[in-house]
């Protein structure tokens, strides 16, 4: 090999590995919770096993729960054990848990400011964190912005020599545009918007960002993405399990804050939006800003012509039967949450002028699929006879499971005459590529450390998104009736009816 063919490589290696993050302490607020215990830790467990993580690094957990480090410790290693045994190293968590510190206190409470200062700068000065911070805020959101008053309050929004202080905002991102304008006020009056990472953990999945990797890097698709050649789209986020006991938190959020106004926002936002300039934060999130902008308002007063909603009743999935919503623990008996949500969005811009996009979510369907189905127009003239069923080109992109692309082309049956039917073209992303897949998390925790908010949301992209989402919301908080679906089937019969009046109907993924 050529010294200049080494160099090539060497280079090509550098672009692929992305450099070490710095030095940093993440601060966990709702470290005895859930996401701590089930997405947070395992992702930066899954970074340290890949070395991914810098030499002086540290977690210090904060919630009310009384326990030691080494008891939090103990506890993050129970939870790996249970849900990850096979990816278990004693080597790796050995070194790991070193960097794990808990911190009981309230976040309400100034005195637990005062504390972690002091205990950052502990930090700092024994296992080198360097000064860094990243408030990580995994406690319920209604404490989002009293922790963010508190961190000001204690000067630990502000960044000193040289250092960065980032703070991570999960989802739910307020309950509706006003609320979401409201906690971005809140975040803003301590933290400049280059601080900020809103996470959406689809963004983190290696099949989402294929999107782009499919739509920007390929020739071939970007001349036909637009209003000439396609009919429809349809985006699917269905999923079998309910609402696996988080009945009280899913009675205050329902189908359309809980999937529809982050992740498929987001996903149709990767579908519709412009090439970006750079695969950089700014120009990627200007365009797909701009794709939320140009939906076109949906009417409050006419919201049954565009959306529907439903709950899932008793049914069975999977040969078991299970319970309604209603009678799942934490839920009101005469809840009207949905479970369910379709709608019909237009997109007004030059490229999607007159193409529908239908979008649908819900618990209990079912299976559990993601995926984004474009469904080409039918060529204007056909001089072959149509097998029953065979139908236009459908490129899907399959987010989840069995992640891939399949593309339906119409191909001549083996015989006698000439009779056309559907065939697929599959690529299983899976068997593409020798390199692992990383969990969603554990990418985005990645990209927090080393400063790189491309696949994080902007303010104005999340109050875009619920601005979108208002009409509907306020339609159906007056509603009493929610359409019921049996658990196990593809929804309510309204959701067929809103494409059958298009002549269209829903995909069977
Ligand atoms: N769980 C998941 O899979 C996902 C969760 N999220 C989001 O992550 C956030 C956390 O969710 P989850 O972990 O499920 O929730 P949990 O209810 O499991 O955890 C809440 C955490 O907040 C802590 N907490 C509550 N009140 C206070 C307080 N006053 N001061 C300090 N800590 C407090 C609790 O600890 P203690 O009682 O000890 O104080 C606990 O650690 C939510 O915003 C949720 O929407 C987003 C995506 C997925
Ligand atoms: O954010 C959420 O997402 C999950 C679905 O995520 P996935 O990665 O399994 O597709 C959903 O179950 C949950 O209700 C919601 O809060």
């Amino acid at each position: 090999m050529s010294v200049r063919e080494d160099l090539r490589d060497a280079l090509a290696d550098e672009r692929r590995v992305p450099r070490p993050p710095e030095p940093a302490a993440m601060v966990i607020f709702g470290a005895s919770g859930d996401l701590t215990a089930r997405k947070l830790v395992p992702a930066l467990y899954d970074l340290a096993a890949a070395r991914r993580l810098p030499m002086g690094f540290a977690v210090v957990g904060v919630s009310r729960t009384k326990m030691s480090h080494e008891q939090f410790r103990e506890r993050l290693r129970g939870s790996l054990e249970r849900h990850r045994p096979q990816n278990f190293s004693e080597e790796v968590w050995e070194s790991f848990s070193r960097s794990l510190f808990y911190l009981p206190g309230d976040s309400r409470l100034p005195e637990t400011y005062e504390e972690l200062r002091d205990f950052l700068k502990r930090l700092d000065a024994e296992r080198g964190t360097g000064g860094n911070r990243i408030f990580y805020l995994a406690s319920s959101p209604s404490l989002f912005a009293p922790t963010v008053g508190r961190l000001g309050e204690a000067g630990l929004s502000r960044e000193e020599d040289g250092s960065y202080v980032r703070l991570v905002v999960e989802k739910p991102f307020g309950r509706d545009l006003e609320s979401a304008r409201r906690l971005n006020a809140d975040l803003l009056r301590h933290f400049r918007e280059d601080q900020i990472y809103r996470i959406d953990h689809y963004l983190g999945k290696e099949t989402v960002q294929n999107i782009l990797a499919l739509r920007f890097a390929n020739g071939i698709f970007e001349p036909v993405w637009n209003q000439h050649y396609v009919d429809h789209v349809q985006i699917t986020v269905a999923e079998d399990i309910g609402i696996e006991g988080r009945g009280a938190f899913y009675e205050e959020a329902g189908a359309l804050r809980d999937i529809v106004q982050n992740h498929m926002m987001q996903l149709l936002c990767l579908t519709a939006m412009e090439p970006p300039v750079a695969f950089d934060a700014e120009p990627v999130r200007d365009e797909k800003v701009k794709v939320l902008s140009a939906v076109r308002p949906l009417p409050e007063e006419r919201v049954e012509e565009v959306a529907v909603r439903g709950q899932y009743g008793r049914g069975w999935i999977w040969g078991e039967e299970v319970a309604g919503y209603r009678e799942e623990e934490g839920v009101s008996p005469d809840s009207t949450t949905e479970t369910y949500a379709a709608l019909k969005l237009y997109i007004d811009n030059w490229r999607w002028a007159g193409v529908p996009f239908y979008v649908r979510t819900g618990k209990r369907l079912p299976k559990k699929v993601t995926e984004i189905a474009i469904r080409f127009k039918p060529t204007p003239h056909t001089p072959f006879a149509r097998a029953a069923g065979a139908e236009p080109n459908v490129l899907v992109i399959r987010i989840q499971p069995e992640e891939g692309i399949s593309l339906k082309i119409g191909a001549k049956i083996p015989g006698a005459g000439f009779e056309v039917g559907s065939v697929n073209m599959d690529l299983l992303y899976g068997t593409a590529f020798l390199e692992e897949v990383p969990e969603a998390y554990q990418r985005l925790l990645l990209d927090l450390m080393l400063g790189d908010a491309t696949l994080f949301i902007r303010a104005d992209e999340a109050e875009a998104a619920w601005s979108i989402l208002d009409p509907v919301l306020r339609a159906w908080s007056e509603a009493r009736d929610v359409p019921a679906y049996p658990a196990g089937s593809w929804g309510p019969e309204e959701a067929e009816e809103l494409l059958r009046r298009d002549g269209r109907r829903w995909r069977r993924p």
